[in-house]
């Protein structure tokens, strides 16, 4: 096991904290905002979804909340640490230990077994795998009987399932998932869903989850709207179709 020098993030009143988060992006002579100045907390163990029409900025926010990108300005906080005040080495040491990411195209590796897809966090970080935690792990997500199977020969909803698995494996407190149900049909993206839901409830984790689907974000907690880079309010525990209006009025 290496030493770490950054320390476990301790109990904040927020799992993640964004101040004043700005991204711009370089698009010819001109720049694009895709975050103008958003601040929000999402308190430790909350499910927490993230609308908003196309553009809005929910990947970047995503990708800037979890550390996979740097913001032109403003800050991240995971737990009490400043994710944004790391070197990048340290970002990714951090990222590994604390923060899971679930991507809607699963991104798994083809040539390694689903059960060494799901080791893969552990042992990018130089850490011997818990055989007991990554058992639990693959009958939670639903996999026992296919860590031998190779990602080809899984379905859509089952990859993703290796993908939630790995992004767990190292306990992290923050999981984030970028559509991890569109590229599935309902009914998969429903039990999948249930999966990650499920983990994240029963491991303690906060889930910060992007979708277009007012069904998968009504239950969620809260429901926080972006809109042109910027924060357009949010709901709390709110209906399809409460989401369904909301997305309207913002022009989806
Ligand atoms: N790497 C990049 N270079 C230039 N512009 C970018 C880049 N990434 C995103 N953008 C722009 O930033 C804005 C926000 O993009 P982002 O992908 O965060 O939106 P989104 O809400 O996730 O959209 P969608 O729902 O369509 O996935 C858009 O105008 C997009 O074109």
């Amino acid at each position: 096991m290496t030493s770490t020098t950054i320390a476990s993030p301790p109990q904040a009143d927020s799992a993640v904290r964004l101040v004043h988060l700005t991204k711009t992006y370089p698009n010819g002579p001109e720049q694009v905002a895709a975050l103008q100045g958003v601040s929000l907390a999402i308190r430790p163990g909350a499910f927490t979804a993230i609308m908003g029409p196309s553009g809005a900025g929910k990947s970047t926010f995503l990708n800037l909340a979890a550390g996979l990108d740097t913001p032109t300005h403003g800050q991240v906080f995971i737990g009490d640490i400043d994710i944004t005040e790391l070197s990048s080495d340290a970002v990714t040491r951090f990222r590994r230990r604390h923060v899971g990411f679930v991507f809607q195209s699963y991104n798994l590796i083809g040539h390694l077994t689903v059960g060494e897809n799901i080791q893969l966090p552990m042992l990018l970080d130089g850490r011997r795998p818990d055989e007991q935690w990554q058992q639990e792990l693959v009958e939670s997500v639903g996999l026992t009987g296919m860590t031998e199977r190779l990602p080809g020969e899984l379905s859509g909803g089952q990859a993703q399932r290796v993908a939630i698995a790995r992004a767990l494996i190292t306990r992290p407190t923050v999981v984030f998932a970028d559509e991890p149900t569109g590229a599935l049909d309902r009914r998969t993206g429903d039990q999948v869903l249930d999966v990650l839901r499920g983990a994240a409830k029963r491991f303690t984790q906060t889930l910060v989850l992007v979708t277009h689907d007012p069904h998968v974000a009504a239950t969620a907690d809260e429901v926080l709207f972006l809109a042109d880079g910027r924060l357009a309010g949010g709901l709390v525990a709110p209906t399809p179709s409460q989401i369904a209006t909301r997305l309207v009025e913002l022009g989806r």
